[in-house]
């Protein structure tokens, strides 16, 4: 397998304790899952720790840090709160994304165009903790530009309008805009990650676009771990994305 048809899978643990959440009890654990991820073969843990700490918790955070076999990708809003937490856990990877409380799920990409000294500004408080930074934003050139300019050496493209498309063509439409995007991305210099809706059935399509470097996906696998088992389901998508960009 090439560089080129190499991918990874990051996998976002923030529904399990979606359901701890839920009874405010002690399990189940996503300390236990983001573990059994790992042994099923995630390459990273994602988890997004969000101002109304709907899931995931900062003890869930904490503990990660000091367990994970693999690495912490650390999703956050751009607060002053959540610059001085990463500081002190410093994860490998922090991604940066937007956040309005009232919203069910994140429903947009980042605006780093609109807000380009705030962005950079984060950017290098965090690359100084010594963390490699993404932006998740939508698959749009001048947020890719402006990702660049801000210094981040990653971007992570939101797949949600593909997987949430209606119609066949409109899906047609949305994985042709990530794929321009991927090409963009790469042409500027950044690594490029995707994320956000991807399920059993659509992850393969964005796996097998050639220069992408890694999906991250969660409500999806732990949906299907409800069914199969946590470690199942992950190496289940794993399997299914290797596969897809293997065949490009
Ligand atoms: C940024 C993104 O698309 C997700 O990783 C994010 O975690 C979504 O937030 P919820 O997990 O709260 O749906
Ligand atoms: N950044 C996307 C992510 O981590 C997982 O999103 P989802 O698969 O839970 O929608």
């Amino acid at each position: 397998m090439t560089e080129a048809n190499r991918i990874l899978l990051g996998v976002n643990i923030d529904h399990v304790a979606t359901l701890r959440q839920a009874r405010g009890t002690r399990y189940p654990d996503p300390v236990k899952a983001a573990l059994d991820a790992e042994e099923a073969g995630a390459d990273g843990i994602t988890v997004h720790l969000r101002e109304d700490r709907r899931h995931i918790q900062d003890r869930d955070v904490r503990v990660l840090a000091d367990v994970l076999q693999t690495r912490m990708n650390f999703e956050m809003g751009v607060t002053d709160f959540m610059l001085g937490f990463a500081e002190q856990i410093r994860p490998a990877h922090v991604c940066l994304v937007p956040e309005t409380r009232q919203e069910l799920t994140t429903e947009g990409g980042l605006d780093v165009a609109g807000q380009e000294a705030r962005i950079a500004a984060a950017v290098e408080r965090l690359t100084l903790a010594g963390c490699e930074v993404s932006l998740f934003i939508d698959a749009e050139e001048r947020q890719i530009e402006a990702a660049m300019r801000v210094g981040a050496p990653a971007i992570e493209l939101h797949t949600g309008r593909y997987a949430d498309a209606h119609t066949a063509e409109e899906a047609a439409q949305e994985l042709s805009r990530i794929r321009d995007g991927v090409i963009c991305g790469l042409n500027h210099g950044l690594i490029v990650n995707a994320g956000h809706g991807l399920h059993y059935h659509n992850a393969e399509a964005v796996a097998a676009i050639p220069g992408i470097n890694e999906l991250n996906i969660g409500h999806a696998i732990v949906a299907h771990a409800l069914f199969v088992g946590f470690k199942q389901a992950v190496a289940e998508m794993k399997a299914l994305i290797v596969a897809a960009a293997y065949r490009g």
